[in-house]
């Protein structure tokens, strides 16, 4: 396309996008919800990412924002309305997934245009690089993580066996595109329930709670000795501050102890500085020598108890549950050599991934793969120094 149809085109998406995002203001305000604004501001970019950021100081406990109940869309909300209009049976909704049927219901209702919930449906992100979305083999081969392939594989089966049983045959489709393009559409409904659910007790999935959604993830070292974010009856789903926050910082909020590929998996993003890290693997794909079938795991307080048990030198300590005295009955010296079998594995994935082909095609998972793999080399530093005598 020439520059200047690029250019119209681009600015007619952007006036679409302004317009949506006026729209899902006015209806937060026809809500009540206003009182945020005394301390947050609500910044959207371009690319569609959206961040809150502390427009006084704002200190720990403080209540950021409380949305109340009728606003939520929650999974029990979801399996009523599916069943009473008929898109499932009774008897089915314990065996589907309830993050499933929050998927069903945004794209049920994102068909009607008097939608109670449309203008915040308008404005959930357009695309998204959760890993179960990533098709590009040679990308996918960089992916060390084990097990992981299948959790995307059963997300990808269950996607469709879901939109085939319950969503398509109420539709007229009458090409192959045409399915294609209404699985996408539910595809993203899926995608944008699993990145901004909200924990909340007694429901079958938690809630997608608008405009508390747009609060973006930081790690927290040690887990929270409170709940800042919930359910807190006579108030509505309240986002409180977990520390600190001065004026003009982002402001954050913690979705849990999630380790970087929970996070590729559930959010599409990975931290550089994750205190929950931890990496997978199996050892005799390493190192065919030791023999030891089971999952290992490695994290910032060094590998799980089945290697160490599986390299103790002494076979009397093979039982031990006690880290220490494991440790110190275990052969370290291969230990070390694991950590640099590991550091080498994920030095080429880093390496190959400096691919100008694969950065032209695909920049976001690229860089987020990349960000992975050097975190994943974090984990495996600290060990190699945790294993060194
Ligand atoms: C609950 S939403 C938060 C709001 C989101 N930024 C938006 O614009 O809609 C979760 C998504 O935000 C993004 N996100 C959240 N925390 C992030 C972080 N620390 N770094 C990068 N992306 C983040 C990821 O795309 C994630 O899937």
């Amino acid at each position: 396309m020439c520059g200047p149809r690029r250019r119209r085109k681009r600015n007619a998406a952007m006036e679409t996008a302004n317009a949506r995002w006026s729209r899902f203001h006015r209806w937060l305000e026809s809500q009540q919800v206003t009182s945020w604004k005394k301390h947050l501001s609500l910044e959207r970019y371009e690319n569609g990412y959206r961040t809150f950021h502390a427009k006084e100081f704002i200190a720990k406990g403080t209540a950021l924002l409380e949305i109340p109940g009728h606003l939520l869309i929650t999974g029990n909300k979801a399996a009523k309305w599916l069943e009473k209009n008929e898109w499932i049976r009774a008897e089915e909704i314990a065996r589907i997934p309830g993050i499933m049927l929050i998927s069903m219901y945004l794209f049920v209702l994102s068909k009607q245009t008097d939608s109670f919930w449309k203008p915040y449906l308008d404005v959930l992100p357009a695309s998204y690089d959760l890993l179960f979305l990533f098709r590009d083999e040679l990308l996918l081969s960089y992916v060390t993580e084990a097990d992981i392939m299948q959790k995307v594989q059963a997300t990808r089966h269950s996607l469709r066996d879901i939109f085939q049983r319950y969503l398509a045959r109420r539709w007229n489709y009458d090409s192959r595109a045409k399915w294609n393009a209404l699985f996408k559409e539910f595809v993203r409904y899926y995608c944008a329930v699993v990145s901004r659910i909200c924990f909340l007790p007694g429901d079958i999935a938690g809630a997608l709670v608008p405009l508390g959604d747009m609060f973006n993830h930081e790690a927290v070292s040690s887990p929270l000795e409170h709940r800042y974010v919930g359910w807190e009856s006579g108030k509505g789903y309240v986002f409180r501050a977990h520390r600190n926050f001065h004026v003009g910082a982002e402001v954050f909020v913690s979705y849990g102890a999630c380790s970087n590929t929970e996070l590729a998996l559930w959010y599409g993003f990975t931290l550089k500085e994750n205190p929950w890290d931890s990496l997978s693997f199996y050892v005799h794909e390493l190192d065919k020598d030791i023999l030891l079938s089971e999952l290992v795991t490695l994290d910032r307080q060094g590998f799980s108890l089945n290697i160490l048990r599986a390299l103790c030198k002494d076979d009397s300590c093979k039982e031990a549950q006690d880290v220490d005295t494991l440790i110190c009955a275990t052969d370290r010296a291969k230990l070390y050599e694991i950590c640099l079998l590991l550091e080498s594995r994920e030095n080429k994935v880093v390496a190959a991934l400096d691919n100008r082909n694969l950065m032209e095609r695909e920049p976001t998972r690229v860089v987020l793969l990349q960000s992975w793999a050097l975190s994943r080399m974090q984990v495996v530093n600290i060990a190699k120094h945790m294993y060194l005598w």
